[in-house]
């Protein structure tokens, strides 16, 4: 497996899992190869414990190309992948996790973006800015895994957001960049923002985002 993208899936689910925000099945990674197709999780994996088996390589158009485990489906949530990759033509990586904070977070905000604090760790997220205000965008999280994916494209065909992050309410949070190291830097940094926002929820300072 040398060389093969599955191998930096494999330690960061590892990673993930160990932090608590993939447990029981939770969260799906994908990570692009040269020629557009992708190497997504198959659906229901341990997480903390994935081979190269557990992986199916699909194209843009949700078609397998790949699939070393016959009894394999594809993440139940390729579609939220999908309409990352075709709203973001140069995401090479898309990562999926569930952490508490984050279910916590999605809480705190009514409508359909969660703003962030005007904290250091923004510039993780490619935030330069004095004093920035910056919102997450916050999607419904449907039954239907697909209605999700299409508002997802709608909202970001129109309005790309300011990190390339969106949270699903009471589900978890998604990021993508241009290399599966951007995309696990990425998955830290907003973790960390959940943390500290859910953190200053419960502080006795008064703070507001
Ligand atoms: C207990 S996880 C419920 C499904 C989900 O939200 C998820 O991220 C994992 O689904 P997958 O089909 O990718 O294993
Ligand atoms: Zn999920």
């Amino acid at each position: 497996m040398s060389g093969d993208l599955r191998t930096d899936l494999i330690a960061a689910a590892k990673h993930f899992y160990d932090r608590g925000w993939m447990v029981g099945t939770a969260g799906n990674l994908s990570s692009r190869l040269d020629d557009g197709s992708f190497w997504i999780t198959a659906s229901g994996r341990q997480k903390g414990k994935l081979t190269a088996t557990d992986f199916i390589r699909m194209n843009l158009d949700g078609i397998i190309l790949e699939q070393p485990d016959p009894h394999s489906r594809p993440s139940a949530e390729t579609s939220i992948h999908l309409a990352v990759y075709q709203s973001f033509p140069e995401a090479q990586a898309c990562y999926h996790v569930h952490s508490i904070e984050a279910n916590l977070v999605s809480r705190l905000a009514a409508g359909d973006v969660v703003s962030l604090p005007a904290i250091e760790m923004l510039k993780g997220l490619g935030v330069w800015e004095e004093n920035p205000q910056v919102s997450m965008p916050l999607f419904t999280n449907y039954f239907s895994v697909p209605q999700i994916a299409q508002e997802i494209g709608e909202l970001f065909a129109i309005s790309p957001p300011q990190v390339p992050a969106l949270l699903i309410r009471d589900h978890g949070v998604t990021v993508w960049g241009n290399s599966p190291a951007t995309a696990y830097n990425y998955i830290e940094i907003v973790e960390y923002i959940f943390r500290y926002m859910v953190m200053a929820r419960q502080s006795i300072l008064d703070y507001t985002f």
